[in-house]
């Protein structure tokens, strides 16, 4: 899959059949439209192109804003597409020029010309150019003008998609990992960088490798314990996650912690991913680290129980 970070970047392919929409998640409903274009772009020996926004307008004003939370970093986004099999990523920023286009402006300029569209697959819904004034009217209207047919996703699978991603950010603002796996299609996961902690993990017997995730925007799961797998230089390995800010020990900072089984390396500053399966317990305030010790080893069973098989 090529990646265009601008739209300018991008030289219009022969036979483009094109899709447009954010994809966090790239979860079954999305998984559906990508599937479509797949099957066009066969049909007429073309290729697929995605376009899509980044980042938010809000998330270059407002940096210390932290309401938008998303499920895919964009650089977990463009791998998901990849797994797919999706052709071309043009990845664009809601720039002013971009969005105070006229609907015909941006459907000449930017669909035809620049990106050589000759199928776009779009929901009912899809707004564009400048104050969102166009849509499926008037790219129904411009196709044989300008040499592309429109493919209108049904209302049932565009409103799928909006339903799943709100399902799978509230699921995952619950503890419910595994009801939001279910509409992902995939397990949910993180990408970040291990860090130094407090060193106290490996004095009770359970070093734990503390992740730090640099995109502020990437939602994270609700505190608690997770049945988890961590991706270490290509590796996967099973192992007990926490996310919380360790009351027992009065802890200030949120964290997300792994103990990983049968392993023993030290791997600061390697990035990795972690994989959530299933949601364990809730993060408990022990009188000590005597009874978090003991509360672990139960943990570390129930684990590969709800791992085994996986
Ligand atoms: C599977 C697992 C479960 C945990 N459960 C709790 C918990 O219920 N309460 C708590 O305060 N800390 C919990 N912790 C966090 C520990 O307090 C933390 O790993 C320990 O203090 C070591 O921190 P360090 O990596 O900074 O040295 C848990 C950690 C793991 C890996
Ligand atoms: N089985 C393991 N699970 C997690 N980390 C491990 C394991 N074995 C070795 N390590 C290493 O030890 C570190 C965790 O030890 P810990 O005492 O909790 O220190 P810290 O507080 O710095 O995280 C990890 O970052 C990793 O480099």
């Amino acid at each position: 899959m090529k990646i265009y970070h601008h739209i300018d970047e991008f030289k219009a392919v022969e036979n483009a059949v094109v899709t447009i929409g954010t994809f966090d998640g790239v979860h079954l409903g999305h998984r559906k439209i990508i599937a479509r274009i797949k099957e066009l772009a066969d049909e007429i020996g073309g290729e697929t192109v995605i376009l899509t926004f980044f980042p938010h307008p809000r998330m270059i004003l407002h940096p210390e804003d932290e309401s938008i939370k998303l499920i895919n970093t964009i650089n977990e986004k463009a791998a998901l597409l990849e797994q797919l099999g999706v052709d071309h990523l043009i990845i664009t920023p809601f720039s002013r020029d971009f969005s105070n286009q006229t609907a015909e402006g941006y459907i000449r300029d930017v669909l035809v010309n620049k990106i050589g569209t000759k199928k776009i697959v779009i929901g009912y819904d899809h707004r564009f150019g400048k104050d969102r004034q166009g849509g499926l009217d008037d790219l129904l209207k411009l196709g044989p003008v300008y040499g592309f047919e429109v493919v209108e996703i049904p209302e049932q699978d565009i409103n799928d998609v909006a339903v799943s991603s709100t399902r799978i950010r509230n699921a995952l603002s619950e503890g419910k990992i595994e009801l939001a796996n279910t509409f992902l299609g995939y397990p949910f996961y993180i990408t970040g960088k291990v860090v130094r902690g407090d060193q106290i993990g490996r004095q009770i017997g359970y070093p734990t490798a503390n992740i730090v995730i640099e995109e502020r925007y990437k939602l994270i799961p609700s505190d608690g314990i997770f049945a988890a797998k961590i991706n270490i230089q290509g590796k996967l390995y099973k192992g007990m996650a926490y996310i919380g800010s360790r009351p027992t020990i009065n802890g200030i900072t949120r964290n997300i912690e792994i103990n990983i089984f049968d392993f023993n390396q030290e791997i600061y500053n390697e990035q990795v991913t972690l994989h959530f399966y299933n949601y364990v317990r809730d993060d408990v305030k022990f009188t000590g680290l005597d009874e978090l010790k003991v509360q672990l080893a139960q943990d570390k069973v129930d684990v590969l129980e709800l791992l085994s098989g996986q």
